[in-house]
């Protein structure tokens, strides 16, 4: 998938302005706003709207939701123009399908890599419902994301890598991030822990460093 493109990059978990404003100044194609209440970093609509007014043009917005019902997306989709949904909970690949034939929005599947999980079969599905990319993240017993670990990289599925968009997630950092994406080759990465100083606010020095960690791998 990456033979001839640069690696995208989203940064996730943006609670404030200033922060948008380096991730997009820095060269981040998207941006990731968390609408899941538990999250240390959830956003209002209200919240949400503030940090939408500073994204400037071409850098995509992606909602992430768990477990969320249409009507609650919908909820949110009508005050917050968000250009992508990114589903982070154990919504099969029927609930994500319906989710985008009624919000008419792409999506975007995460899914936790366990060691003896048979992630081409598990993607597979979600590709076939109607995903525009699919994003591997790091397996936690308690949370759903976020988690700031990483997983086995050479669990990595290569093959399917070159057909669908393949985001990796997980315990990325500016230390990690050119290795990672040696070793993966991914449509994108994913960061939100690796580059905070504390949940919910990110360190600028972080997120240009990161940049630049992708701009070499
Ligand atoms: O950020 C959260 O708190 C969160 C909560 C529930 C589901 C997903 C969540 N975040 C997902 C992400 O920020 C990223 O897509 C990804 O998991 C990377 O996180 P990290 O390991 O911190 O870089």
């Amino acid at each position: 998938m990456t033979d001839t493109l640069q690696v995208r990059t989203k940064i996730c978990g943006l609670t404030r302005a200033e922060d948008v404003q380096c991730a997009v100044a820095a060269g981040a194609d998207a941006i990731g706003l968390v609408f899941y209440a538990p999250s240390p970093r959830a956003v209002s609509v209200q919240k949400a709207q503030a940090l939408l007014a500073v994204v400037t043009p071409f850098v995509q917005v992606a909602g992430l939701f768990v477990n969320a019902t249409v009507s609650e997306i919908q909820q949110v989709l009508s005050q917050v123009a968000l250009d992508i949904l990114q589903l982070h909970g154990d919504e099969t690949s029927a609930q994500c399908a319906e989710i985008g034939r009624a919000t008419g929005r792409r999506w975007i599947k995460a899914l936790a890599v366990k060691p003896d999980s048979n992630m081409p079969e598990l993607i597979e599905q979600y590709v076939t419902a109607g995903a525009s990319g699919i994003l591997l993240d790091t397996w936690h017993p308690q949370l759903k994301g976020g988690t700031g670990q990483t997983f086995d990289w050479n669990s990595w599925p290569q093959a399917i890598g070159q057909a669908v968009p393949l985001i990796l997630a997980g315990g990325l950092n500016p230390d990690n991030v050119a290795d990672a994406i040696a070793q993966t080759r991914p449509y994108a990465v994913d960061v939100s822990g690796g580059v905070e100083s504390q949940k919910g606010i990110k360190d600028h020095h972080l997120i240009r460093k990161f940049m630049q960690g992708v701009q070499r791998g």
